[in-house]
């Protein structure tokens, strides 16, 4: 299978639907939602507590699989692919970060961003430059041999930044990446993934509440009840003098 840049949008969904079945309730979060994400620009999904958005993330990297509509993801229908030639789709092209890091208790930095490197094939020698190289992207070089017990929590969100990056994704997924954070490492998180989209040229979809992401997303969505209600580019952060808070 192969996944070759796709002259439209990175992704495209066309009228996906989505119900959950619990006992005898039914409940529909996703009803006939149509939307394109642009390649190179980081994406913001915002929206109330409960309105769709986790579902839409984890249905646009095919974690999840649609009652109905189309999911197409660098020319390939996800819905089209076996359950292995997506695995596939998913280790090759996409990355994913999540609110609680999904770190390896008993795995150093290095080690954590080294692992899927090892199932993508590459040697050890190229899995260790290519893992140092990322690690040192987010600026998580010093620490690299440590723990997830002896890191703080935005250093885990960069460890599991990097462990992302270093499959060099074209789609990287973020879901609440700074819910867990406080503000400066909030903050952080925000910049590595604004300058991912930047200087690789990575599509950057993010599900979040936290408003600081909107001046710092290409494009805001925003969602209610399984639908997208506005769709807009905030205008960029205007350049603060040197020394001063943004
Ligand atoms: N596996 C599941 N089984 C049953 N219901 C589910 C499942 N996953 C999500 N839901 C329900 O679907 C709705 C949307 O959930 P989702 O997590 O997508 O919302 P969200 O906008 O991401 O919320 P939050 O901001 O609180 O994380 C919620 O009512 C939720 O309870």
């Amino acid at each position: 299978m192969t996944a070759t840049a796709p002259a439209g949008p990175a992704l495209r969904a066309e009228g996906i639907a989505k119900a959950f079945v619990s006992g005898k309730v039914r409940t529909q979060v996703l009803d006939g939602l149509s939307l394109s994400i642009e390649a190179g620009e980081l994406t913001l999904i915002s929206g109330p507590s409960g309105c769709g958005k986790s579902t839409l993330l984890a249905i646009l990297s095919g974690l999840q699989k649609v009652d109905a509509g189309r999911v197409i993801a660098l020319g390939s229908e996800l819905g089209g692919l076996d359950s292995r030639a997506l695995e596939r789709f998913r280790l090759l092209h996409t990355g994913f970060v999540f609110q609680g890091f999904n770190l390896f208790p008993a795995l150093t930095g290095l080690e954590q961003v080294e692992l899927p490197l090892h199932y993508l094939g590459l040697s050890s020698r190229q899995a260790r430059e290519r893992a140092t190289q990322s690690l040192d992207e987010v600026g998580m070089t010093p620490r690299m041999h440590l723990r997830p017990s002896e890191l703080s929590g935005g250093e885990k969100q960069r460890v599991a930044i990097a462990r992302a990056l270093a499959k060099q994704p074209e789609l990287l997924f973020a879901d609440e990446p700074t819910s867990a954070l406080d503000a400066a490492n909030g903050q952080t998180i925000i910049d590595i993934l604004h300058r991912i989209a930047r200087t690789h040229g990575t599509t950057v979809l993010c599900v979040s509440h936290d408003p600081r992401l909107i001046r710092h997303a290409d494009r805001v969505l925003s969602m209610e009840d399984g639908r997208i209600l506005s769709d807009r580019r905030p205008a960029p952060p205007a350049a603060t003098p040197e020394g001063t808070a943004p």
